[in-house]
């Protein structure tokens, strides 16, 4: 990437900057919130209390001797961040390593009786319940008679949109939902999206997704469209092997969404069969690779995950985190180009993101300078814009 300017690492250490705000207002909601959802004991109790006051006064400390993951962590940074304060090491990582303690916290490695027990079930399933979830699925049934072009270009929205609030920004910001939303696309790369998968295409699709719940429902009936109408062959649904940043979807959120699919009326349920029957042949699979929820750019993806996305047709990455993970979580010029910094990927690769942090590629000078004369920076991290970003030979813009 020889013209890519530099760009620095988005780190929390600045008093006022979002990242500082996640660090020192928005992890310790989450414990708290986590304490009043779930009937811990003393010790969890005890551990988060720990928590909270290391998080935000605390430096990182080393994993015990006994920890599952410790050498992935060690080779993932934490030799070298060990000893150093949350706020001055890189705000990807910290936030990452929150997770990781606060599945410690409450036992979720075990051995013991809370082992595998998600802190943030009661979250997600509330989402998943809601009329809300209800009436999107209830919309469905308008789609049935439109053409197959908008029907694909619809649940193609209804997954952009689905990522506009996570449980995270929820547990800890209340009223953020009721802002209201501008709808706006920053950047559309839908039409180089459609042409890498044409109807009767052979392709694989994989879909690395973000949020359970509302998000992964129309996730899942955008690959039930595509498998159904023969715009993929094959797809493969990447989700996290463990709870993380509150909302993230694991196997138990997909396995949660299909049995909602499964027990709709309409047209939901229908997708849920195709949904159902893919797993059992094999046109669909889940994957949940460690990678997923290591603290580092995809730059830095494994050999075997590389491969994975190399034979890919196209590669979708879902939600704020990932695309902070994809394109180098680094204050870019939002003019430099998305296909510059994911140069490195070895295939094809969209973005499906709403913006929810400082991170931002691919915009044009114009319409950069009109969101700073609308909302300053605001519309970085308020959730409201959106963009869809890809990245290939064919890409036509
Ligand atoms: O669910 P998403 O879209 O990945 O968003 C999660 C987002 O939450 C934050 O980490 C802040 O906690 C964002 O900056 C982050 O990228």
């Amino acid at each position: 990437m020889p013209d890519t300017p530099f760009a620095p690492v988005i780190l929390g250490d600045e008093p006022g900057s979002f990242p500082h705000s996640v660090l020192a207002e928005r992890h310790p909601a989450i414990i708290r919130q986590v304490q009043g959802a779930l009937p811990y004991g003393p010790a969890q109790h005890r551990a988060l209390d720990e928590l909270l006051k290391n998080c935000t006064e605390g430096t990182v400390e080393p994993l015990p001797a006994d920890a599952p993951d410790r050498d992935l962590w060690q080779a993932w940074g934490l030799t070298a961040y060990a000893g150093r304060s949350w706020y001055d090491v890189p705000w990807l990582w910290s936030e990452s390593w929150f997770y990781r303690r606060l599945l410690d916290a409450v036992g979720w490695f075990g051995p013991g009786a809370w082992q595998g027990i998600d802190p943030f079930r009661p979250f997600k399933r509330a989402e998943l319940d809601a009329p809300q979830t209800d009436e999107e699925l209830a919309a469905l049934d308008e789609l049935r008679d439109l053409p197959e072009q908008e029907r694909a270009r619809a649940l193609l929205h209804g997954s952009l949109w689905g990522n506009r609030a996570d449980l995270g920004f929820r547990l800890s910001a209340e009223g953020a939902e009721a802002r209201d939303p501008a709808p706006a696309l920053v950047d559309d790369d839908s039409e180089a999206l459609w042409s890498l998968l044409p109807p009767a295409g052979r392709g694989t699709l994989v879909l690395v997704a973000d949020n359970a719940g509302r998000e992964l429902v129309p996730d899942l009936l955008l690959i039930a469209h595509l498998l159904a109408e023969g715009r993929a062959a094959r797809a493969v649904l990447h989700v996290k092997p463990h709870p993380y940043y509150v909302s993230d979807a694991t196997t138990a959120d997909v396995v949660d969404a299909l049995h909602r699919l499964r027990a709709a009326c309409g047209a939901a349920a229908e997708y849920g069969r195709v949904l159902w029957s893919a797993l059992a042949d094999g046109r669909l699979t889940v994957r949940a690779h460690p990678f997923s929820c290591a603290p580092l750019p995809y730059g830095d993806m494994p050999q075997d995950l590389r491969a994975e996305f190399a034979a890919a047709t196209l590669t979708v990455f879902k939600g704020d985190l990932n695309y902070r993970r994809l394109v180098g979580d680094r204050m870019w010029p939002p003019t430099t180009p998305f296909a510059e910094v994911t140069g490195y990927f070895p295939g094809p690769v969209a973005a499906l993101r709403t913006l929810k942090s400082d991170v931002v590629t691919g915009l044009s000078a114009a319409t950069e300078a009109a969101l700073v004369a609308a909302e300053a920076q605001r519309w970085r991290t308020n959730g409201t814009h959106a963009l869809i970003q890809v990245s290939s030979d064919l890409q036509v813009k």
